[in-house]
């Protein structure tokens, strides 16, 4: 396998509060991970720190080989990073077109995987709102286009935050066939959901965090039949 992402020893602050306490996460090509854990334990840091949005006070990033520890945001979604954040990020003024569109670009090496049509096949919704001002979509449309914009980058990777918050089940259920769609295509996933159980079924492997450190590692099936971790970890 070739390692995508290795982030080792990961410490981050947000001013004086310490937040990541030497955090160590490896990303193989095309593999799909999860990331638990309780609210405020450091999922979204550790996110936003491998995207290059916080600055680790120590540690190590390295995409693909390569020392990307100081990179800016843009300069690591150029290495086929795709992140879609919470509360999503696509144009209101622009149309559904317009929006993938001005999102396109090829991928790490030129890669070209994924045409307009292509992405449009993926969302048959989206097909139907073609013409929509992003700001007149639902919340559940609005997510779904951030995850198509994302894959106009042709990514290697795709992270996703919070994909499902605040949508309604039946849109819930199509997020996450979309996210297994583009899992089955060998794009690899980092995903945080608040829905455990969904999470455990749509990856590889789930890294627990507690307290800003990684307290737990396992395929996926193997932590899903481990009630007594997923309770003393996740509360549930
Ligand atoms: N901008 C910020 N400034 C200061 N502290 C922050 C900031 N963002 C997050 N924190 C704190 O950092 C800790 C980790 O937050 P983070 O958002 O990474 O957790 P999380 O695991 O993603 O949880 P959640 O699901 O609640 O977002 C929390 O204690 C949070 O209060």
């Amino acid at each position: 396998m070739t390692t995508l992402i290795e982030a080792s020893g990961l410490h981050t602050y947000y001013g004086a509060s310490h937040v990541l306490h030497g955090i160590d996460l490896r990303i193989e090509a095309g593999e799909s991970i999860g990331l638990l854990g309780r609210n405020g334990m450091g999922k979204t840091t550790l996110i936003r720190t491998v995207m290059g949005h916080l600055a680790p006070a120590q540690g190590k990033i390295v995409i693909r080989g390569r020392d990307n520890t100081r990179a800016q945001p843009h300069q690591i979604a150029r290495q086929g990073v795709a992140y879609v954040p919470e509360g999503r990020g696509i144009f209101p003024n622009l149309d559904v077109r317009e929006n993938l569109l001005v999102a396109a670009r090829p991928g790490y090496k030129g890669r070209k995987d994924w045409t307009y049509q292509r992405v449009l096949d993926t969302f048959p919704r989206l097909t139907e709102r073609l013409g929509h001002g992003g700001q007149q979509l639902s919340g559940g449309e609005q997510q779904m286009l951030a995850i198509g914009r994302a894959l106009m980058t042709n990514p290697d990777i795709l992270i996703l935050d919070e994909a499902t918050e605040g949508l309604a089940p039946l849109i819930i259920n199509e997020i996450w066939r979309i996210i297994e769609a583009i899992r089955d295509t060998g794009v690899a996933t980092l995903i945080v959901d608040r829905n455990y159980r969904k999470v455990l079924t749509h990856t590889d492997r789930c890294v627990v965090l507690e307290k800003g450190k990684v307290v737990e590692q396992r395929d996926s099936p193997t932590l899903a039949s481990q009630t007594e971790l997923l309770t003393r970890y996740l509360g549930v």
